[in-house]
């Protein structure tokens, strides 16, 4: 049981959901949760403050060890529980430099999908512009497309070959985060193969959006 563990998450947010796969993945059961809504500003609440001065969410902690960067939660996670559980690490080099080397390239996947996805909310209405939108659309397609020719080139099912690593806890969050947009799976075939393959892995499926089971998708990414 791992009750001297506390994770603060939002429903939906690709850098919590990758902290919960973790723990699914590692058999660390019985942690302390809290949902927390984005909506109601809860990520600003004192207790996430304490523990995340940006007011970001995950916010985790171990004992007194606070780690509120899901990338460092993850790997202190793998490092401290390496026997426990799966191994998220794999131990051929090929396929560790694979990992290392995917699951930070997650980052950009991530940050382009957000200038999309976010525009109208982080953009005041006086300074959105259309073209700018448009770039981003563009610049969105180009890493979707780079993404697709990783997954087609891929020793194995998984972003870095024969096994889940994680390479993966960070690549899926994303991934999933596209179709809960409305990309395209035709277009995709790769992506949309790798999306049906893992959604039903039980650290996946366990740890699921809770609003995304509640809610219809959204179309946003239609023509991406
Ligand atoms: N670097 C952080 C990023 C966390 C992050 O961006 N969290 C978002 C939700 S997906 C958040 O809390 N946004 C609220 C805000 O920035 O005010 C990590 O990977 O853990």
């Amino acid at each position: 049981m791992a009750k001297e563990m506390t994770l603060l998450w939002g429903s939906g947010s690709p850098p919590c959901w990758r902290v919960m796969i973790v723990l699914e993945e590692k058999n660390l059961k019985g942690y302390n949760q809290k949902l927390l809504s984005f909506e109601k500003g809860e990520h600003k609440s004192s207790q996430v403050m304490e523990m995340n001065p940006r007011g970001q969410l995950p916010a985790f902690k171990h004992n007194n060890h606070v780690l509120n960067e899901s990338y460092a939660a993850c790997f202190y996670l793998e490092s401290q529980y390496q026997s426990q559980g799966n191994k998220l690490i794999p131990e051929c080099p090929a396929e560790k430099a694979m990992m290392y080397q995917r699951m930070f390239e997650a980052n950009t996947l991530g940050q382009k999908m957000a200038d999309v996805i976010y525009y109208n909310w982080k953009v005041p209405e006086a300074e959105r512009h259309d073209s700018a939108l448009k770039r981003n659309k563009e610049a969105l397609t180009a890493e979707i497309k780079l993404w697709e020719g990783y997954m087609q080139k891929a020793s194995g099912p998984f972003v870095a070959g024969k096994n889940f690593s994680l390479a993966d806890v960070m690549v899926f969050p994303s991934v999933a985060y596209l179709y809960r947009f409305g990309f395209c799976e035709e277009r995709y075939p790769k992506l949309a193969a790798y999306y049906n393959s893992l959604k039903d892995r039980s650290s996946i499926k366990t740890s699921w959006p809770p609003t995304w089971l509640e809610s219809p998708t959204q179309d946003l990414l239609k023509d991406i």
